[in-house]
This record gives C-alpha cells, sequence and structure tokens, in this order.
C-alpha cells in the first residue's frame, strides 16, 4: 500500500522549457544502453520495470551525459574525474531562455553582429557545456571563459573534438597573477585525442551540484566582496561586442556550504563551487562590471541558486539604473534555480494607459457663454470632424453626431486643426511651439494635438500608421446645470490601435470645444 506520503501531490510546477528537446521525449534509458554498450553497466530495472540510473555515482551521470550529448546533439564530449558533471536537459533550459530573451520584443534587436549570435558564458568549466549546446542547438558563437587550466585545457578538447562547431566557439584563460590580470585566448591545439564512446547513454532528472568531501575552504570574506579574478571587465576586449553574457557562478562561500547531496554525485571541485562571498559577491561583481561594459552587451544573465540572492540582487541592478530587470525559475528536479537578466538597453516604447484603453470617453464645458446652446456645442463637434474628411451624422433632437472617419481622416483631425475656426491655436502659446516643431514642420501650423513630448508623438504616428480600420464612435451632448454641458463620446469598434486614436481625438475635441465656447477650463470625467 503507497504510504501517505507518497499519497501527496506537490503543486505541478513547469520544470521544463517547451523548446527543449527532452520536454516531450525524456531520455529513454533502456533505449540508449541498447544503443550504446558503455552506457549498459549504469542502467538498473526497479521493480515496476523501469530503468533508473544511479545519480549518486559520477561515472554513471557522467556517462549519462556523454551519451545524451552524442545521441542528441551529436557531439563529442569528455571530463575527468571529479570536475563539475551538466545534466544535459536542465543546461538546455537556460539556453532556451537566453534564446527567448533575444527574440523578445522588450528591448529592439541587436544588429551590432548581423545574424550572428555572440555569447560570453563566465566560467565556462571543463564541459564547456553552454558553448557547446548554444552552438549545436542555435548556431551561436561564444567565448566561454574560464581562470583553472583543467578547466581551459578540457573546455578546449571538447570544443576541438566537435569539427562541426569547433569554429564557433573561442576559450578564453582568465588569469590573475597579484593583480596584473592576463587574459590569453588559447589557441585550441589542432591534434586532440578526444575519447570518442561512441556507445553509451541515459537520462538526467536532477542536479544539485556538489563536491565530494574536501579539505579546501578558502577564508570566508565578511565583507561579501568578490576578490578573485576578473570575470567580464578586464576579459572582454576593447570593442567586442555580444548579444548576452551567461554564467552558472560557483554557488558557495565555503564547501561546508555546498554540503554534500546524497541523492547526486555531478562531481565539482573547489573551484567550481566555491568562491569568497560566494554566487552573491560573484555576480555583484558581474553586474559592477556590466555597468562599465553596458555598451559590450545588449543581455546581461546569470543563473542564481538561492531566491534570497536574487533579491539582493534585483535590487542592486535597480540601484545601478538598469533599463530591464528578467527573472525565471529554473526547476531541476527536487532543487530551484533562477535565471537573473538585465540589459541597459532603453526598452521599446508601448502606448501609455489609459488613453488606449478607454472607449468611452467623456468631459464637462464649464462656464458655458451664455450666447451658446448644446445646439451650438453638437454643430462645432459635426463641424470638428467634417473638415477632418469624416463623414458625420447629426440628430438635433436626440443630441447626437454619429461620426465615420478612415485612417487617413483621423490622422487629417488630428494634424489639420489649424482649419478649425476658433479652434485650440489661440488658447496655448506654449503647445503651439511644440506643434510647429514636431507635427508640421513645414507648413507652420501653429498648435499641436496635445503636449506630449517628442518620443509619445512618434507613437502616435506609428499608431497612426497602424489604424487600418475605419474609426465609427458617437458623440453625445448633455445639459447639465446652466452653463455645463456634458460631451460623451464613445466608440464603437473596440481592436486594435483605435481606442488610442480615439481617446486623442477626444482629447483634441475637448480643446476645441473648450477654446470656443467656455469662459473657464473644463475638467476630465
Ligand atoms: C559552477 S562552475 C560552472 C561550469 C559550467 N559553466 C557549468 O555550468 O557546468 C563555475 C566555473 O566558473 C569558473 N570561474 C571561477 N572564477 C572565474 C573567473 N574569475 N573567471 C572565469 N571563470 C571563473 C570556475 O573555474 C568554474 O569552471
Amino acid at each position: 500500500m503507497p504510504s501517505k506520503k507518497n499519497k501527496r501531490k506537490r503543486p505541478e510546477r513547469p520544470t521544463i522549457h517547451p523548446k527543449n528537446k527532452y520536454s516531450d521525449n525524456p531520455p529513454d534509458f533502456s533505449l540508449l544502453a541498447s544503443l550504446y554498450p558503455s552506457l549498459k553497466p549504469f542502467v538498473f530495472y526497479s521493480r515496476d520495470g523501469r530503468p533508473r540510473i544511479d545519480w549518486t555515482d559520477f561515472n554513471s551521470t557522467r556517462e549519462l551525459t556523454r551519451v545524451l550529448l552524442l545521441h542528441d546533439h551529436g557531439l563529442n564530449w569528455w571530463i575527468p574525474d571529479g570536475q563539475l558533471c551538466p545534466t544535459v536537459p536542465n543546461r538546455s533550459n537556460y539556453i532556451h531562455w537566453i534564446e527567448d530573451l533575444l527574440s523578445s520584443d522588450i528591448i529592439p534587436k541587436n544588429n551590432n553582429n548581423g545574424d550572428i549570435v555572440r555569447g560570453f558564458d563566465v566560467g565556462t568549466g571543463a564541459n564547456c557545456i553552454y558553448p557547446l549546446l548554444g552552438a549545436s542547438l542555435l548556431g551561436w558563437t561564444f567565448v566561454g571563459a574560464d581562470v583553472t587550466d583543467v578547466a581551459v585545457e578540457w573546455a578546449e578538447k571538447n570544443v576541438k573534438c566537435n569539427q562541426h562547431i569547433s569554429e564557433l566557439i573561442k576559450i578564453r584563460k582568465v588569469t590573475d597573477c597579484q593583480g596584473a590580470i592576463s587574459i590569453e585566448d588559447s589557441n585550441c591545439g589542432k591534434s586532440v585525442n578526444c575519447e570518442n564512446k561512441m556507445d553509451g547513454n541515459a537520462t538526467v532528472v536532477e542536479e544539485a551540484e556538489r563536491l565530494p568531501s574536501s579539505s579546501f575552504d578558502p577564508p570566508l570574506d565578511m565583507n561579501k566582496k568578490y576578490s578573485g579574478p576578473p570575470l567580464l571587465l578586464g576579459v572582454v576586449r576593447d570593442g567586442e561586442k555580444f548579444d548576452f553574457c551567461m554564467c552558472n557562478p560557483p554557488f558557495f562561500e565555503t564547501m561546508e556550504e555546498a554540503g554534500l547531496n546524497p541523492k547526486t554525485a555531478c562531481g565539482g571541485t573547489p573551484e567550481e563551487m566555491v568562491c569568497p562571498g560566494g554566487e552573491k559577491a560573484f555576480i555583484t561583481r558581474i553586474i559592477e562590471d556590466s555597468v562599465v561594459l553596458k555598451e559590450s552587451f545588449w543581455w546581461f544573465t546569470s543563473m542564481v541558486g538561492r531566491k534570497v540572492n536574487l533579491k539582493f540582487l534585483t535590487s542592486k541592478l535597480r540601484e545601478v539604473g538598469v533599463t530591464i530587470v528578467k527573472t525565471t525559475e529554473f526547476v531541476q528536479g527536487q532543487t530551484c534555480r533562477w535565471g537573473l537578466a538585465w540589459s541597459f538597453v532603453p526598452p521599446v516604447r508601448k502606448i501609455i494607459s489609459p488613453l488606449v484603453q478607454k472607449n468611452s470617453l467623456s468631459f464637462t464645458l464649464e462656464g458655458l457663454q451664455r450666447q451658446f446652446s448644446a445646439f451650438h456645442v453638437l454643430q462645432s463637434i459635426e463641424s470638428f470632424f467634417c473638415l477632418g474628411g469624416a463623414s458625420c451624422k447629426l440628430n438635433a433632437s436626440s443630441f447626437v453626431v454619429d461620426i465615420t472617419a478612415s485612417n487617413d481622416e483621423c490622422k487629417a483631425i488630428l494634424r489639420d486643426e489649424a482649419k478649425h475656426p476658433n479652434g485650440a491655436a489661440t488658447c496655448n502659446p506654449l503647445e503651439a511651439s511644440h506643434s510647429s516643431s514636431y507635427l508640421h514642420p513645414s507648413n507652420n501650423l501653429s498648435f499641436c494635438i496635445s503636449v506630449c513630448s517628442p518620443p509619445y508623438l512618434a507613437l502616435i504616428e506609428q499608431t497612426l500608421i497602424n489604424l487600418y480600420m475605419t474609426a465609427l464612435c458617437s458623440c453625445q451632448v448633455f445639459q447639465q446645470i446652466p452653463g455645463t454641458l456634458l460631451v460623451k463620446a464613445s466608440l464603437q469598434h473596440r481592436d486594435g490601435p483605435v481606442p488610442g486614436v480615439f481617446s486623442l481625438i477626444i482629447q483634441q475635441l475637448e480643446k476645441t470645444l473648450r477654446c470656443k465656447f467656455c469662459r473657464e477650463k473644463a475638467t476630465h470625467n
């Protein structure tokens, strides 16, 4: 009988990116073991007949990674004993998240490198997993930087073993000799003796990167400041431009903190797992570097191991004035990691609500001069739209004007305010000067559609160009108290960018009517 504990259902959490190769097809250990005999010894069958992998055995997880990279990505790969062994499905999630960032319209697309995507991997490791996956899955180019000899040596080997993508990846050695920084791109040796184990394979479920017990314990930095070799600044060269950087940082401050996860054996040396100040200090340094290198990268990203650090780092990013921060969650079996991304590129502007959203608008005309009645106002509304070319139908008994205006007519209404007799031209000299500089530089029109900053006017222009459908709206006039009229406008079509244009037109109408009929300012309802 299943225990109570087993019965308890966990809330469903997304575990894998939809573009991930393994999202619909988790690795089939049994099939892989039959295809790759070297994996066979590591696959066993549980009582229910399901094939399993011993996650607590480093050799088993490494062989599985090797086989998955070979079988699913056509990559030859190996790492020496004890080096951090990546899990392929989980590492692929980070790559696909970056892919999403690059294709999103949060910030404009980067055209610096043409169609070539350039990534920078901070701490690529002996496994060189991100450049290998990014290049083979998406054709991206990479600089993979690392500080240890073993990482650089094996990253190079892993690149050289894969001729089809080797041109896309450069490994860069980071050194820091007593403060004097020197950085050299390694010229991957021509003949590399890759272990090409063409058999064996397996699956990956969870990953808690950790280190087998070790006496190494770097001194705890009480100030939590990163004091190690350079990360970006000093490594990225003058004039280099990248679409993104990525990083799976050393998460921990001490090996004790890294601890041992009894459920997995993914290896990891102290150099890979630990740094003074832990990930918080490491990523803080990347953030500081990013301020200086804001022109060199379109997106900066990093993996974060602890939620509490994610909060700290997010507020740090706000302090340094980034324009955008994005986070995501990577669920790795029982373990959660977070993705943190930021940029200094100004975001694409969106039309500001409520201007865009309202389909029904109203305003009051107060302080109406005695000689004017509701009918006069109605006639003025009609002529306001007719002068822009719109067709209008005035119903004097119900005090309604129905208006139909095409895209061009909407443009004309917004632009050709000069045609309106007694229009707002005379109301606001400040607006007049804005108008002449932004809207009609050539024909000396003397006022604008609203008091907007230039970028916002550019958006109006864009909206108008996108306005393909005919706008239908009606305006109704109600007498409130003597000397006060309520003008109500409702838009019949609710789709697309029409509401934004509609509200701009109604704003303009209000101004025109106010100038013509009122002694005092009108107020919005
Ligand atoms: C957690 S491992 C990540 C390895 C690999 N990217 C992965 O995801 O499996 C962190 C890596 O950062 C490297 N590293 C530490 N300090 C560095 C620095 N200042 N510059 C470049 N790499 C560094 C370590 O040597 C190690 O390979």
